[in-house]
């Protein structure tokens, strides 16, 4: 038997919609269930040349592997008309709406993970909503005190101890407790969800040079490193703080299963020079699998067929591999 994955398209001006269609053009062993406008991606596809057959979601039919040129699609309508590449704050409602239906159908087990388009935050604030990440609403939405974002390609995990916030918050965002927290959630999930008995975590420092003994900052001295030594005492295999400018080289990452940056940027910016485009993002802690694209709504190529569908692609495809392996673990 098969279980059924959740797609959300995200924002419909961007290129959300145009890689949903990019990705049914491919056959696939789960059932894929848009949440979202049927409407919006039947004029996407025209407007693009993709020939598609959308089938509406019944919950008591049996999932069935996707076929080629066709989607399931369990509707949700737009709050106003959309025009590629223009942002509508009308729309933010209709945006969230899909993010809430396809949680809930995936908390109460009807769908087996979640893969997620991209979205843009500022149009989402702009109707009204306060939204930083998809991260922090599926945490908020499932009731879930603590995730960590975790973005993974060929060779390079990476995951954050801090994500949407300011970077004038950063600082006082790392605490001795989140660091414990954070980090607890990594080494759990890089078991559970990877397989890996034992995984070697290398951390990222906060300050240039890890802070060069407290003379470029203290957070190493007063929170990171007693936080990693606590972990280190309960059998945890955790090497650093290290400088970050310097970690990322390969006779450190050859031994690392995951490296733990301190901030969005510190450790996102490497993953997407080394792999944008083929990198998916997974959130860690969740009671439900949820996988996205590494890239944005690129609003500027919506529409025109310039879309590149491979993080897309890499997201599906291990939504899927971590939804059979969780199958079986059963
Ligand atoms: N998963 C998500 O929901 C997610 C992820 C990242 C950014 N965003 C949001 O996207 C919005 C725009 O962000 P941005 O401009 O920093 O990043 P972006 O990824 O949208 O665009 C950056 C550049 O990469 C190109 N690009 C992006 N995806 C591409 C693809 N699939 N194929 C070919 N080229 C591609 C764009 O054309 C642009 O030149 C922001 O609102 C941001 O919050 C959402
Ligand atoms: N931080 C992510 C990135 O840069 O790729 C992106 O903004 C998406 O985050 P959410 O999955 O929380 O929306």
């Amino acid at each position: 038997m098969t279980f059924r994955i959740a797609i959300t398209p995200g924002e419909p001006a961007g290129i959300g919609p145009d890689l949903v269609l990019k990705i049914a053009q491919y056959d696939w062993p789960a059932q894929l269930v848009v949440v979202g406008s049927k409407e919006l991606l039947l004029e996407r596809a025209e407007q693009l040349g993709i020939d598609i057959e959308l089938t509406e979601y019944d919950s008591n039919q049996a999932a069935m592997p996707q076929k080629k040129g066709t989607l399931t699609i369990l509707p949700v309508p737009l709050k106003a008309p959309v025009v590629c590449g223009e942002l509508n704050a009308k729309n933010g409602q209709y945006v969230v709406e899909t993010m809430r239906v396809a949680c809930q159908k995936n908390m109460d087990g009807e769908f087996a993970a979640i893969v997620t388009g991209p979205v843009n935050k500022g149009i989402i604030n702009k109707s009204g909503i306060s939204f930083s990440g998809h991260t922090e609403f599926f945490a908020t939405e499932s009731n879930t005190a603590d995730v960590v974002m975790m973005l993974a390609t060929e060779g390079l995990r990476v995951a954050l101890m801090t994500t949407h916030i300011p970077l004038a918050y950063v600082s006082k965002a790392i605490t001795y407790d989140r660091v414990i927290k954070v980090t607890e959630i990594l080494h759990s999930e890089l078991q559970s969800k990877f397989g890996l008995d034992k995984p070697t975590i290398y951390v990222c420092g906060l300050n240039p040079h890890a802070g060069e003994d407290g003379h470029l900052g203290t957070e190493e001295l007063t929170t990171i490193t007693p936080a990693l030594n606590t972990l280190r005492d309960r059998g945890m295999n955790i090497i650093g703080p290290l400088p970050a400018d310097t970690l990322f080289q390969d006779k450190y990452l050859q031994n690392a299963d995951a490296v733990l940056s301190m901030y969005h940027d510190q450790g996102l910016t490497v993953l997407k020079y080394k792999g944008f485009g083929k990198a998916v993002n997974i959130t860690l802690g969740l009671p439900f699998i949820r996988t996205s694209v590494d890239h944005g709504t690129a609003l500027d190529l919506a529409g025109t067929g310039l879309a590149e569908v491979g993080s897309f692609q890499v997201a599906l495809n291990e939504a899927i591999t971590l939804a059979e392996r969780s199958k079986n673990d059963r």
